[in-house]
């Protein structure tokens, strides 16, 4: 579970998150949307630790990041799947993010399987995008966590691998973990995410179940651009 209470961070002069609380829960994929800008990529950075906020907490599990012992078993992320050492291979940049974090070796030929990069022996800086993602994820899965956070996961990827990530992102949920992503592709939220969190210039705006966002006769765009309207 993730929780973030009274979150506000400030660049300068700008509030970029402002006061924002919310709860993240097990079994269900949750959506995070909101316009450019919102604020969703540095709220997961400041759940993650690589920021600390202007006030109020975010905690995994109960625990603010940088408390907690062995992270990546904790929590895992994937935030920038481009900001890999392009000269390694999947199972090289693996095995030394095991190393840095005293993970065991024998979790490293499974996950390359299950993000279907078992076979690639390229460099990483002749992979697609989408072969990036997978990396990223296999990076993210490495310690077995409870917890998942993505940042525009689908991004860029053809229709298989919009396919393969939704099918990984559900059966995550279904595991029973905790799995927060951002997006903007509302079509494929509509089918991925079992409950939305929307948020527009910092500000919470729904917290909701995305059955119940979505009223009939209208779309998740829809009803995703009435309530972000005039915010963005
Ligand atoms: N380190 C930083 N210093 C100053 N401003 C920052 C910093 N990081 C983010 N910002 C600003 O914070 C605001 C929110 O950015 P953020 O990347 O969190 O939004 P986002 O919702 O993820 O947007 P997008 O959907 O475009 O990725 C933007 O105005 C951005 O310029």
């Amino acid at each position: 579970m993730i929780e973030v209470s009274g979150l506000t961070q400030r660049f300068g002069r700008e509030v970029v998150v402002h006061d924002l609380s919310f709860e993240v829960r097990p079994g269900r994929v949750t959506g995070f949307l909101g316009p450019n800008g919102a604020g969703k990529t540095t709220t997961m950075r400041l759940i993650l630790g690589l920021e600390r906020p202007t006030a109020g907490r975010a905690t995994v599990d109960g625990l603010p990041y940088h408390e907690i012992d062995r992270p990546l078993t904790r929590v895992g992320a994937l935030l920038d799947a481009t900001a890999v050492h392009g000269g390694r291979r999947a199972d090289q940049h693996l095995r030394w993010l095991a190393a840095s974090n005293g993970l065991p070796y024998d979790r490293i030929a499974p996950v390359l399987r299950q993000v279907g990069l078992g076979d690639v022996r390229k460099r990483i800086r002749a992979y697609s995008l989408g072969m990036k993602q997978r990396l990223g994820m296999a990076a993210a899965l490495l310690g077995d966590p409870p917890v998942l956070l993505f940042d525009e996961p689908i991004n860029g990827l053809d229709p298989e691998g919009v396919r393969w990530t939704r099918d990984l992102l559900k059966s995550m949920a279904a595991d029973g973990r905790t799995v927060l992503i951002s997006s903007h592709l509302m079509s494929e939220m509509a089918i991925t995410a079992d409950h939305l969190i929307v948020i527009a210039r910092g500000r919470l705006m729904a917290d909701v179940p995305t059955a119940e966002f979505v009223r009939p006769g209208a779309s998740l765009e829809d009803v995703y651009l009435e309530v972000v309207g005039g915010m963005s």
